[in-house]
C-alpha cells in the first residue's frame, strides 16, 4: 500500500519486528588518507567550527585559508603517514571496533539496540548516520560521544552536528546524549587496570605523566568545565592506582596557535622532567578513547625525543583503552545506564499503525 499524505508511516513501521533504539558512538574525525589533499579537506571542515576556533571569524577565515591550510597539510601528512595502518586510520580503525565490540556485549544482555559508529568531521559522517538509522526505523538514539570529559570544543559540537540534521529532518527521532563520563567507575577502573597490567609487565616509572588533550585557557574563564574533568578523572585515576601526588603529574598537548591553553603544556613538562633528572617517565592518555595521531605520533615519537634529548633514560607510553575488554564492558554498562526507560525489544503496534493509516486514508491518501 502506498500512501502519500503527510501521516504516512515510515516504511519499517510496516514490517514485523525491528530494533528502533539504536546508540551512536561519536568520535573527532581523522583524514581518509594521510595525503596533503585528503588532510587539507579534513582540516579544512574541522577548523571551520566555531565551537573549535572561537575568535572573531573574518579574522580566522583569513588566518586559516591564508596561513594554515597553505602550510600544515603537507606537514601533518607526514606525521599521519607515520602511524597509518593497513585498515586506514587508527582513530577510525578503533571506533569502528569498539561499536562493533558494543554491539556484541549489548546483544549478549538481550538488547535490540543497533550500534553505529559517526565521525564529527570528514567521512561516516552523524548526518549520514542517522539517516542510515531513519531508513531502518530506529525512532531513538543515544548518542555517546568518545570524549570521557565534556568540552564545548568537542562534546557540544557533537550536539550541534545532531540538532543541525535535525533542522533538515520531518520527523525526528528521540534523542538522548551522554555529556560526560570523566568520573565514571568503569571507565577509571579500566584505565587503572590497564596501567597495572603495564607495569607488571614493564616495571613501574619515577614518574606517571597524564597527559590530556589541551583547550585554550579562555574556554575555562567562558565556563568550560573540561579543565575541571581532567583534573577529577587525574585525581580518580591516581587514588585507584594508589599514587601519591609526587607519583604523578596532569599536562594538557596539541597546542594550536599562539593562544595560551591549558597548562602545564606536555612537552615542555617532558623536557622538564628529563632535565631535572627523572630517569623513567610513562605517559598515559586517559581523555583519549582510542589511539590516534595525537597519541601515537605526538605523544609516543615527538613526546619521546624530547624526554631523551632532556637526558630522560626510559620513554614508556601507555595505550589508549581502545579495545580493551574491561573497557567496552564499561562503555556497554554506561550505555545500559543512559537507556534506561528505552524498550530496547519492541513490537510495532499493529493496531496503532492500522488507525493512522484510516486517518490517512480519510484525508486523502491514495492507497
Ligand atoms: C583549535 C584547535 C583545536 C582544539 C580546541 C582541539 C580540541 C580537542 N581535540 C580533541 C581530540 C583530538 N584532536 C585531534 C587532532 C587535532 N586537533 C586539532 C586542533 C584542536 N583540537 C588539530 C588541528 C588536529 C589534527 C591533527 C593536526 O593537524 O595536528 C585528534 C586526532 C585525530 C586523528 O585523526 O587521529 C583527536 C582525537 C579533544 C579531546 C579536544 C578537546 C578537549
Ligand atoms: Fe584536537
Ligand atoms: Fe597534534
Amino acid at each position: 500500500m502506498l500512501l502519500t499524505s503527510p501521516f504516512q508511516p515510515e516504511p519499517p513501521y510496516t514490517h514485523g519486528q525491528v530494533p528502533r533504539t539504536a546508540v551512536l558512538l561519536c568520535n573527532l574525525g581523522t583524514p581518509d588518507a594521510p595525503t596533503p589533499q585528503a588532510v587539507r579537506r579534513y582540516l579544512a571542515e574541522f577548523l571551520s567550527d566555531p565551537r573549535v576556533v572561537e575568535i572573531p571569524r573574518l579574522l580566522w577565515l583569513l588566518i586559516l585559508h591564508g596561513i594554515i591550510l597553505r602550510t600544515r597539510p603537507a606537514k601533518s601528512a607526514a606525521k599521519y603517514a607515520s602511524v597509518w595502518t593497513k585498515e586506514g586510520s587508527p582513530l577510525k580503525v578503533w571506533t569502528e571496533k569498539q561499536a562493533k565490540l558494543l554491539q556484541g556485549w549489548l546483544g549478549q544482555r538481550n538488547h535490540q539496540v543497533k550500534v553505529r559508529w559517526a565521525m564529527r568531521y570528514g567521512s561516516t559522517s552523524i548526518a549520514s548516520q542517522l539517516d542510515a538509522m531513519k531508513a531502518e526505523g530506529v525512532t531513538r538514539v543515544l548518542i555517546v560521544p568518545a570524549y570521557p570529559q565534556y568540552s564545548a570544543t568537542t562534546t557540544a559540537s557533537l550536539c550541534d552536528a545532531v540538532y543541525t540534521w535535525a533542522t533538515k529532518t520531518r520527523a525526528i527521532p528521540e534523542f538522548r546524549f551522554i555529556n560526560r563520563y570523566h568520573d565514571d567507575a568503569g571507565y577509571i577502573a579500566a584505565l587503572a587496570s590497564s596501567i597495572q597490567r603495564y607495569w607488571k609487565v614493564n616495571g613501574k616509572p619515577d614518574k606517571l605523566l597524564m597527559s590530556f588533550h589541551g583547550v585554550p585557557e579562555r574556554t575555562l574563564q567562558l565556563g568550560d568545565m573540561y579543565h575541571c574533568e581532567c583534573h577529577k578523572t587525574a585525581r580518580l585515576l591516581a587514588e585507584a592506582l594508589n599514587l601519591g601526588k609526587d607519583q604523578y603529574q596532569v599536562s594538557f598537548q596539541s597546542r594550536l596557535g599562539r593562544a595560551k591553553w591549558l597548562e602545564p603544556y606536555t612537552e615542555p613538562t617532558l623536557i622538564a622532567m628529563g632535565k631535572a633528572g627523572v630517569k623513567r617517565v610513562d605517559v598515559v592518555c586517559p581523555g583519549f578513547s582510542s589511539d590516534c595521531l595525537e597519541t601515537l605520533e605526538e605523544i609516543n615519537m615527538e613526546g619521546r625525543e624530547a624526554f631523551k634529548q632532556a637526558g630522560g633514560k626510559e620513554f614508556h607510553y601507555i595505550p589508549c583503552l581502545n579495545d580493551d575488554p574491561e573497557w567496552i564492558t564499561a562503555l556497554c554498562n554506561l550505555t545500559q545506564k543512559h537507556l534506561q526507560g528505552w524498550p530496547t525489544l519492541e513490537v510495532p503496534d499493529a493496531a496503532v499503525l492500522q488507525t493512522s493509516r484510516k486517518a490517512a486514508v480519510k484525508m486523502g491518501a491514495k492507497q
